[in-house]
């Protein structure tokens, strides 16, 4: 593997990489015969009538394709869920975690996985399922794909390095990966990590985009040229592996007799990137007032209705606070939308505790959040001069579909049955003598 990786950058390029100089034929997709004995192979990440911007595929030039496998047999999983469950069980009380304990036995990524909530319905190409993981054993011979969405990656703990068909990604901390539905890959532990802990998003619905900029302009928030991609890498390697796919809210298991990394090279706009989060230019008041949350929008997914996403990756992360006679941390509210939330490290400007790095929260479609009572006395009585924010990395998964919590994540003992108490030494202040 090499020490340091090499990417291409810009989101959703057309890139072109090469491992073997000549792999990629110049000027078309599938020639008679390709360089090197290498299969073309297309994967598409939309229709192929999809309109023009928003079309996505790759071509793929591997020592073998795709279909050198044997029949899929169902795989036992019952940590990982996917919607509509079994039983729905959208609930509107609040709810918190502490963060998963990381496993005692060798455990995978894949084994590592447990789905803490889900929404709208993967057949239908709506919602997403919330999963953390939580793993200390690098997946060797076994790889993953799902067909069910595309993957988020917030890690929280330990840097991953993600071997995927399109190449190699190390991601550290601060920083996101998405893989696209379909492709497949391996999670392995970044160096000198004994364990591995964050947050997993699986997309069921349109693949994230940049939001649009509005008045923002040409530039800001996250800024294309910061997202990056692999370039090819391949490996070949006869042996015993196995492809869990999970397809349709299932898992099932392929049995493979090489390596599937075994992409030589590739071109297209359908491809795994990352992101440094660091890189988010941050835009906020510098007047007065705390704005919605959707200025800190990093990605998202849109719905059938516009300005309705089906999916808003937000992040609060370290910042100025500058606000002029103001109530800087978040208000208290109740939203259309869902909120599922996590944190990086440091502390939440919303909470002074109870809220921990691995842990998360949910408020669902008008459940009444916002500042517990600790932070509600403190921010009211700050003495307003300009404060930064340091140690703190919050993110948000928004969405117009209910979350259901799972059976596992409601029965499990790292839930905090106790919640809603943060909200309930809030008193009445109110005196109709004093304006
Ligand atoms: O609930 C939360 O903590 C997330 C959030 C943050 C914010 O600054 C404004 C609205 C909002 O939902
Ligand atoms: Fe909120």
């Amino acid at each position: 593997m090499a020490e340091q990786l090499n990417y291409q950058n810009g989101f959703r390029n057309h890139f072109s990489t090469e491992a073997l100089p000549g792999a990629l034929p110049i000027g078309q997709n599938s020639p008679q015969k390709c360089a090197y004995g290498l299969y073309a192979e297309q994967l598409t990440g939309s229709a192929f009538t999809a309109p023009r911007h928003q079309n996505l595929r790759s071509w793929l030039y591997r020592i073998r394709p795709s279909v050198v496998q044997s029949a899929y047999q169902p795989l036992e999983n019952r940590q990982v869920h996917t919607s509509p469950l079994d039983k729905p069980a959208a609930d509107p009380n609040q709810m918190r975690w502490d963060p998963a304990p990381l496993p005692n036995e060798p455990t995978d990524f894949i084994d590592g996985l447990l789905t803490i909530a889900v929404n709208g319905d993967a057949g239908a190409q709506t919602g997403v399922g919330v999963h953390v993981y939580a793993f200390n054993e690098d997946m060797t011979d076994r790889f993953f794909y799902t067909a069910d969405g595309e993957l988020l990656f917030v890690p929280q703990l330990g840097t991953l390095r993600l071997r995927t068909e399109f190449g190699e990604i190390d991601v550290d901390n601060g920083e996101i990966a998405v893989i696209p539905r379909g492709i497949k890959f391996q999670v392995r532990k970044g160096k000198g990590v004994d364990a591995a802990r964050g947050y997993l998003c699986e997309n069921y619905g349109n693949p994230m985009e940049l939001p649009g900029l509005g008045p923002i302009g040409a530039n800001g928030l996250a800024n294309p040229r910061d997202f990056q991609s692999p370039v090819a890498a391949f490996e070949d390697l006869e042996g015993d592996f196995s492809l869990v796919a999970k397809f349709s809210g299932r898992f099932w298991e392929t049995r493979l007799n090489h390596s599937p990394l075994d992409v030589v090279a590739w071109h297209g706009n359908y491809a795994p990137y990352k992101y440094d989060l660091a890189n988010f230019n941050t835009i906020n008041t510098v007047s007065f007032d705390h704005p919605d949350p959707s200025i800190f929008t990093v990605l998202t997914s849109a719905s059938d209705t516009p300005g309705m996403a089906n999916l808003d990756f937000v992040i609060f992360p370290p910042r100025w606070m500058v606000a002029e006679n103001t109530f800087r941390p978040p208000w208290f509210h109740r939203n259309l939308m869902s909120e599922f939330m996590g944190l990086v490290h440091g502390e939440y400007d919303a909470k002074a505790e109870g809220f921990l790095p691995g842990g998360a929260s949910l408020h669902n479609c008008m459940s009444p959040h916002g500042p517990d009572a600790e932070t509600f006395e403190k921010a009211s009585n700050a003495e307003l001069k300009p404060q930064y924010l340091s140690d703190t990395l919050a993110f948000m998964f928004e969405s117009r579909y209910v979350y259901h919590p799972t059976e596992a994540a409601l029965a499990t003992d790292f839930r905090q049955r106790d919640y809603v108490d943060v909200w309930s030494t809030l008193r009445s202040h109110f005196d109709p003598n004093r304006a």
